[in-house]
């Protein structure tokens, strides 16, 4: 697979390095709008994790200021979109248009009726949207475990993802730009969730209000199963000394998984590294590699290459589900505002 990727920032920067690191897929192109930028001077780049930017060789590059120049490259397969929130679903709508594969930063849009529209707009496997978490050694654990059955049916479980104040990012709370806590940062776990247990039939949701956006927030999810017990909290905290945090517990039929991480903003960090308890009393801690957050974007840009060169679509890329996924947070939004549980649309 060969891909352009749109807009140099944080995300442009990760996924740069996981093309770096990709033996299935090149990196051929990039559009900014900063001719800085497209002279390879990366270094302003701000970010949370993963190494600082660099100067990179831009020799073996076409570099683009405008995605309509990006778009006539006929040598480029997939658009690798790593705009802001508000810019994906024009940017997508102009990719499909022109006949190339995308894969689009997280969230694929702003609601969910907007990420469903654009979803179906796309031929199967052309629209994939990058959300990282399936990717990552300990949400894979969990994926796997209960995709094989491992431990039994699934009964449910708590999700946690608090953030710091996002100071970086500008309008955060913007619901037409970012959509803050819920659309920007909560979608990581509603997608997860998604994933793991199908699209949840109701969800009830409080929340403390920044304005109209909720800032932080807990939700009970019902599923058809009612032996499953789902909740998750999610949103940012005023104390700028954990800028993130984020974990879980699953609860299976004979085990138990749990798993946190927060990072402080004096360069110390706590961890639970993933640990299984198991229901005839032992404990298992798997190992799960070295820890390396760009490690988990070169899994996703691999999975993305096997949906472009073998049509191979991995279900954690599926436009579908990520419109799902904003349609959870819709819901969420809905009864945060009324007080009550909403039933979501099948
Ligand atoms: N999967 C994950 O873990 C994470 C995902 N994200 C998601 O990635 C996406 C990008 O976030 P992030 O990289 O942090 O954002 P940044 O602001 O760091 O980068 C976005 C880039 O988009 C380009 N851009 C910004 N405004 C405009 C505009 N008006 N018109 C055209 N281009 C513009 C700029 O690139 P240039 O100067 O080159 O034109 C900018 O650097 C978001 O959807 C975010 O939610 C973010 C963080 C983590
Ligand atoms: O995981 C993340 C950390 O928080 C940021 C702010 O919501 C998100 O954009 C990002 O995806």
């Amino acid at each position: 697979m060969r891909a352009g990727i749109l807009g140099v920032g944080f995300m442009g920067w990760i996924h740069y390095l996981a093309y770096q690191a990709s033996e299935r897929a090149e990196l051929v192109a990039f559009c900014s709008r900063d001719a800085g930028k497209r002279s390879g001077d990366w270094r302003g780049i701000k970010g949370n994790f993963g190494p600082p930017a660099e100067q990179i060789d831009v020799s073996q590059l076409a570099t683009y200021e405008t995605l309509d120049q990006m778009l006539a490259d006929d040598s480029i397969d997939l658009i690798d979109i790593c705009l802001p929130p508000h810019l994906h679903v024009d940017a997508v709508k102009k990719c499909l248009a022109a006949g190339k594969k995308v894969l689009c930063e997280k969230p694929l849009a702003l609601t969910g009726e907007a990420a469903a529209t654009l979803a179906a707009q796309a031929a199967p496997g052309q629209l994939l949207v990058a959300h990282i978490l399936p990717f990552m050694p300990e949400f894979r654990f969990v994926a796997d475990a209960a995709r094989e059955g491992r431990f039994g049916k699934l009964l449910g479980g708590t999700f946690k993802r608090v953030i710091g104040p996002p100071d970086w990012i500008p309008d955060f709370y913007d619901a037409d730009r970012v959509g803050g806590p819920l659309m920007d940062l909560h979608v990581h776990d509603a997608h997860f969730i998604r994933m793991l247990f199908g699209m949840p039939r109701s969800v009830f949701t409080r929340g403390r209000m920044r304005g109209d956006t909720p800032q932080y927030f807990e939700s009970t999810f019902s599923t058809a199963d009612p032996d499953v017990v789902l909740s998750a909290c999610s949103g940012v905290i005023d104390q700028p000394g954990r800028p993130f945090t984020h974990g879980y517990e699953v609860h299976f039929e004979q085990a138990t998984v749990r798993f946190e991480f927060a990072a402080f903003s004096d360069g110390e960090s706590s961890l639970v590294p993933l640990v299984v308890f198991h229901a005839d009393g032992s404990i298992e801690h798997p190992q799960l590699g070295d820890g390396d957050p760009v490690q988990s974007f070169v899994l996703e840009i691999d999975a993305a290459a096997a949906a472009v060169d073998e049509g191979q679509i991995h279900p954690a890329l599926d436009g579908n589900i990520a419109a799902d996924a904003l349609r959870l947070c819709d819901a969420q939004l809905e009864s945060v505002r009324t007080g009550k549980p909403v039933t979501i649309a099948e």
